[in-house]
């Protein structure tokens, strides 16, 4: 596949744009945000500071960052209304269509009237997000009405603490915190570039971002988190794996979180996200996942020279910190609104509405026939 060549099907290959947002698979490790290196972001900054970047081009200073932080804080409770939206939501419903719901509720009733409001409607969105998956999770899977405040510092820790009902500790925080970085953008990636799409007709944020939120929850796109998780977990050892992966491969089965669009040889924030499955495996005590997961890494590059992409290490990382799968996708959202929102602001600085052409395949001309004679 490393030699496989990049055109065809699905507008690969082709640019479809400018962006000075992102690179992907272009220089340093092959993603960069806003030209700082993702490995160097994920060991030097904090996922509000990536949040910056993106919003405003630059890294905030210190002082910068306490005000963004505290502009954030004071904007995480949700409103009633949207409270007693997310009460009425069943408890089988797929949250990623909780979030989709949620963010399009929120524009009902807090709409970005015009575009000098678009960082406010993002950061409101930003600071929301974590209520509006952990109120509904809370209240239709155990019946309690959480408390969607917290005085922890992070958003990744606010998500723990409202999912939890306690501050997580300062390992699973940062870790939650370079998941956040590592989830934030991606170039013109399929729920990007339906939010830039969305911008380019000069709609509102809020239905850019319901409409990534749409177009993320496939499990080609961020829906592969939660899938790779129900396949390892189906998995009962390394042996196991790579019979049952086998078996897969030879029913022309999809294993999710390999694979990629543009990278072809690696993904480079699989690195980072392993490594920090390898630490929550020795934390936890029983590395079987673990375990489980570099077999499949092996196994598939060693038979199909596919590799794990940004998702696959996030499943066994996810479930060591005790989430539920069903909240892996929309914590990718939390993330990833970031990125959307940047894209939207990008898209209308330079706006021209997107409409590409079709190679028309249908029937010849023809005419209608009278109904009595068809
Ligand atoms: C955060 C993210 O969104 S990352 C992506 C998450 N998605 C997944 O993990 C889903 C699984 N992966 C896939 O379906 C694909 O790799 C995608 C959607 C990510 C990329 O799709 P494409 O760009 O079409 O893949 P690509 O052209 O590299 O595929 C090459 C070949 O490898 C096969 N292939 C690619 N990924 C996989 C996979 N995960 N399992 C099995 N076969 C695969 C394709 O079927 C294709 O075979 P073919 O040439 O015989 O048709
Ligand atoms: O870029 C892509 O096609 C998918 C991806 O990895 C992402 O959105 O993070």
């Amino acid at each position: 596949m490393s030699d496989k060549k990049i055109s065809g099907a699905g507008l690969r290959g082709q640019s479809a744009g400018d962006t000075a947002l992102c690179t992907v698979g272009q220089s340093g490790s092959g993603l960069t945000y806003c030209g700082y290196d993702i490995s160097d972001l994920a060991d030097n900054a904090t996922f509000e500071e990536v949040a910056y970047l993106l919003f405003n081009g630059e890294l905030p200073t210190r002082g910068e960052l306490a005000e963004y932080k505290a502009e954030l804080l004071a904007m995480r409770d949700i409103p009633k209304a949207l409270k007693e939206v997310l009460k009425l939501i069943p408890k089988d419903t797929h949250p990623m269509d909780v979030m989709r719901t949620g963010c399009s509720f929120l524009g009902n009733i807090e709409p970005e009237v015009d575009f000098s409001e678009q960082n406010k409607a993002a950061n409101r969105l930003l600071a929301a997000f974590p209520a509006i998956m952990c109120y509904w999770y809370k209240f239709s899977h155990d019946g309690v009405e959480i408390d969607c405040t917290s005085e922890e510092e992070s958003l990744g820790g606010h998500f723990l603490r409202l999912l939890n009902g306690e501050s997580p500790s300062a390992q699973h925080e940062r870790v939650m915190d370079v998941s956040l970085i590592l989830y934030a953008e991606h170039e013109f990636n399929a729920s990007t570039f339906t939010a830039r799409v969305c911008a380019s007709t000069l709609s509102d944020m809020f239905s850019c971002i319901t409409g990534a939120i749409g177009t993320l929850r496939g499990p080609l796109h961020g829906g592969a988190n939660e899938a790779a998780m129900d396949m390892i977990q189906k998995f009962t050892s390394p042996a196991d794996a790579k019979e049952k992966m086998a078996g897969m491969l030879e029913r022309k089965e999809k294993i999710m979180g390999f694979g990629h669009a543009i990278y072809r040889t690696s993904d480079p924030r699989n690195v980072i996200i392993k490594a920090w499955s390898e630490k929550l495996a020795a934390e936890n005590g029983d590395t079987s996942l673990y375990d489980i997961s570099v077999a499949c890494e092996e196994f598939m590059w060693d038979t199909k020279k596919l590799f794990c992409n940004a998702d696959f290490f996030h499943a066994s990382t996810y479930n060591y910190m005790g989430i539920p799968t069903k909240l892996f996708t929309p914590i990718f959202v939390c993330s990833r609104l970031t990125g959307w929102a940047a894209h939207v602001m990008e898209q209308r600085s330079n706006n021209r509405i997107i409409r590409p052409s079709a190679d028309y395949t249908g029937a010849e001309p023809r005419t209608v026939k009278p109904i009595s004679e068809r």
